[in-house]
């Protein structure tokens, strides 16, 4: 880990809010791994090997009227992460029931309290769409269920699904650095359920599962959301997030195609999670 090698970005924007906002999520969704924010923008870091050139074109593509990105870059060798993350983690509270914070964080009174070892996987609670999975979790039972989190990042949405009940629990991420930090993230918060598997949807072959969370990205769903559906037991329910408003069509219409239900939507800067059910 010592040796892996980042690229940091400086990126200015202008006016800050709402540029660094959608920067950083549209930064997430490319591969950056980690965002520090700065009086002039954001410093953003990706491991060199996941970089290309086409990341820029798309942080080109954001340039509007509303506001410029301009941005520098340096090569770095990132040797202390956890510094940088202790300086700029901040815990969260999801609707005053879930905290998600560090283990140097101390614990919140809150129902349920998910540890985070700081590392760089996505899903630290901070995020649109991390924050409205949490809620829809909250909000259903999961007692007894089997679940999947697919694309689990950090494990956090396994891990409060284990905390609301759910049993068994399969959580998978194609990345290796989210298969280690979820399964240390499994260890943490001492969650006896949950399975942890490094891989892509060719990995749910002959599974079922009673619910299926997936917060990835729209071209990811649509490519895949057959396989997982194949895995959705009759009256399991699918929540999917990692795309916006305008995208809601096309992921509806994939999902009505395989017999799925639109039950509920949660929204959230324009970032949305939705509900189906298959009957
Ligand atoms: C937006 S993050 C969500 C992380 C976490 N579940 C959350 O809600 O915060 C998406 C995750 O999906 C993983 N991912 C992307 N494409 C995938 C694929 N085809 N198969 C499995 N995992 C994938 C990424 O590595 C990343 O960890």
């Amino acid at each position: 880990m010592s040796n892996i090698i980042y690229i940091g970005y400086q990126f200015k924007v202008s006016p800050l809010q709402p540029g660094v906002e959608i920067l950083i999520a549209e930064l997430g969704y490319a591969g950056f791994e980690s965002f520090v924010e700065t009086e002039e923008g954001v410093t953003a870091y990706i491991q060199k090997e996941e970089w290309n050139d086409s990341i820029l074109e798309d942080v080109q593509i954001l340039n509007s009227e509303e506001f410029k990105i301009d941005y520098e870059f340096n090569e770095i060798e990132q040797t202390n992460w956890n510094e940088e993350w202790e300086k700029n983690f901040n815990p969260i509270v999801v609707d005053n029931v879930c905290a998600v914070r560090a283990p140097f964080h101390e614990k919140f009174d809150t129902e349920y309290d998910i540890i985070i070892e700081p590392k760089m996987s996505f899903g630290t609670g901070h995020h649109e769409t991390t924050h409205m999975m949490i809620q829809h979790i909250l909000k259903n039972d999961f007692a007894n269920k089997s679940v999947l989190d697919m694309g689990c990042g950090t494990g956090v949405l396994a891990i409060l699904a284990e905390m609301k009940g759910a049993k068994p629990i399969d959580a998978v991420d194609y990345d290796n650095w989210c298969y280690l930090n979820s399964l240390e993230n499994v260890e943490s918060n001492n969650a006896q359920h949950i399975t942890v598997i490094e891989g892509d949807a060719s990995v749910l072959l002959g599974k079922k599962y009673d619910i299926i969370i997936a917060n990835i990205n729209r071209n990811i769903l649509l490519n895949d959301l057959e396989n997982y559906i194949a895995c959705l037991n009759a009256n399991g329910t699918l929540f999917l997030s990692g795309f916006y408003n305008d995208d809601i069509p096309v992921i509806e219409a994939e999902c009505n195609k395989n017999e799925l239900e639109f039950q509920s939507k949660l929204e959230k800067n324009n970032w949305v999670a939705l509900e189906f059910n298959k009957s």
